[in-house]
């Protein structure tokens, strides 16, 4: 299969979308994130992300992770994934995250973290 590029428009099926932008030597990229959804009531705003990704192995499924730093929470997301490339050359990211956000003391330090997944395709 065609191998699986990262940078441009993704979406996942919350409805969030983000911007990944072109690597650099390293590996490394940059972008936004604008999520649909928040666990909190502060009105949502575009949020930074800083990223790398595995080179491209022979079979050019790469792996990759970002951080999300938010704008508008006291928490941070990372994300790792795949990047798959099915028959009809539609490019899907797997992705697992976690979600930390603040909590006032080391008492509630074990609800202070979530897991999902998230599935992005992207936006043409
Ligand atoms: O909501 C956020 C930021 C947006 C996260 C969006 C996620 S990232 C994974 C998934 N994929 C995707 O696209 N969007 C979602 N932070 C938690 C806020 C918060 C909540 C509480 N609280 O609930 O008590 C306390 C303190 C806090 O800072």
């Amino acid at each position: 299969a065609r191998k699986c590029e990262l940078q441009g428009l993704w979406k996942n099926e919350l409805g969030s979308n983000m911007t990944l932008s072109a690597l650099d030597a390293a590996g490394a990229f940059t972008g936004s994130y604008h999520t649909a959804v928040a666990a909190t009531n502060k009105r949502i705003v575009v949020s930074p992300l800083k990223g790398a990704q595995q080179h491209p192995s022979t079979k050019g499924k790469v792996t990759f992770g970002f951080t999300v730093q938010w704008q508008f929470a006291d928490s941070i997301t990372v994300f790792v994934g795949q990047c798959f490339v099915d028959r009809q050359g539609k490019e899907t990211l797997e992705t697992t995250w976690l979600l930390r956000e603040e909590v006032p003391s080391r008492r509630d330090s074990w609800k202070a973290t979530r897991i999902g997944t998230n599935v992005f395709t992207r936006i043409k």
